[in-house]
């Protein structure tokens, strides 16, 4: 089989809401997708940057569905960085946790039914998480990153990383608020997936907050 390498494309400067980034194309020698890593201010060697490794959502990140967390984890992320004047988001192209966005739709019909998130990923035959790191970690290594303070709810993520030779130094949370439409998965993401998410301490909206104080919307 072929070994897996990154090819760095093309780099340019990227204005955004949350300032100004590098912006990096790479592409993956296997199925040849093209991956991006937003970079802002100078990464230094010797400190552990604060990163973000995202996979891509359309419907979340694009379209600001609510089934999901994955938009508003985007836009925390982004927060963070432009806070902290320094810091690596990398986009994977692996939508619908590897399935594809066919696939992922399909599985949403198949919640809309009552299986969870991931009976639904078994029931049409995929496995539950069909990801893989070694990309974003070769990205990592390309832009002289070994050591990161990562940004993230997925225990699983964090231990691909370090096997990839990522030190994950810190994690930092990134916490979803729940409403009607996301909080099954959501749970479903704490119970199956074991992500470090306690639904009684978010932020609710539309929904009571179970053992809280009622509404307590996102700022
Ligand atoms: N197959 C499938 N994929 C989903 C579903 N909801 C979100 N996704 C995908 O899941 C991926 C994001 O994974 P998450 O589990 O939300 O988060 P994570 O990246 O593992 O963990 P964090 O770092 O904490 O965000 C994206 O590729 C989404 O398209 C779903 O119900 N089914
Ligand atoms: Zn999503």
């Amino acid at each position: 089989m072929r070994n897996l390498e990154v090819k760095r494309e093309v780099s340019t400067m990227l204005p955004t809401v949350w300032g100004e980034f590098r912006l990096y194309l790479y592409t993956d020698s296997i199925e040849h997708r093209e991956h991006l890593a937003l970079v802002r201010g100078h990464l230094d060697p010797l400190t552990a940057v604060l990163t973000r490794v995202h996979s891509e959502c359309f419907t979340g990140d694009v379209l600001g569905s609510r089934r999901c967390d994955c938009g508003e984890q985007l836009h925390h992320a982004l927060d963070h960085i432009a806070a902290h004047g320094q810091g690596i988001l990398i986009y994977l192209r692996q939508e619908g946790r590897g399935i594809g966005l066919r696939e992922k739709l399909r599985a949403y019909n198949l919640q809309d039914q009552g299986l969870d998130t991931v009976e639904a990923n078994l029931a049409l035959g995929h496995p539950a998480d069909a990801r893989r790191y070694d990309i974003a970690a070769l990205i990592l290594k390309d832009l002289g990153v070994l050591r990161v303070r990562l940004m993230t709810n997925n225990p699983q993520k964090i231990r691909d990383l370090e096997a990839l030779g990522i030190h994950v130094v810190e994690r930092v949370p990134l916490l979803p608020t729940v409403y009607p439409e996301n909080a099954a998965y959501l749970s479903s993401k704490a119970l199956r997936l074991n992500h470090w998410l306690d639904l009684g301490d978010l932020p609710h909206v539309g929904l009571e907050q179970p053992g809280g104080n009622g509404q307590k919307p996102h700022p």
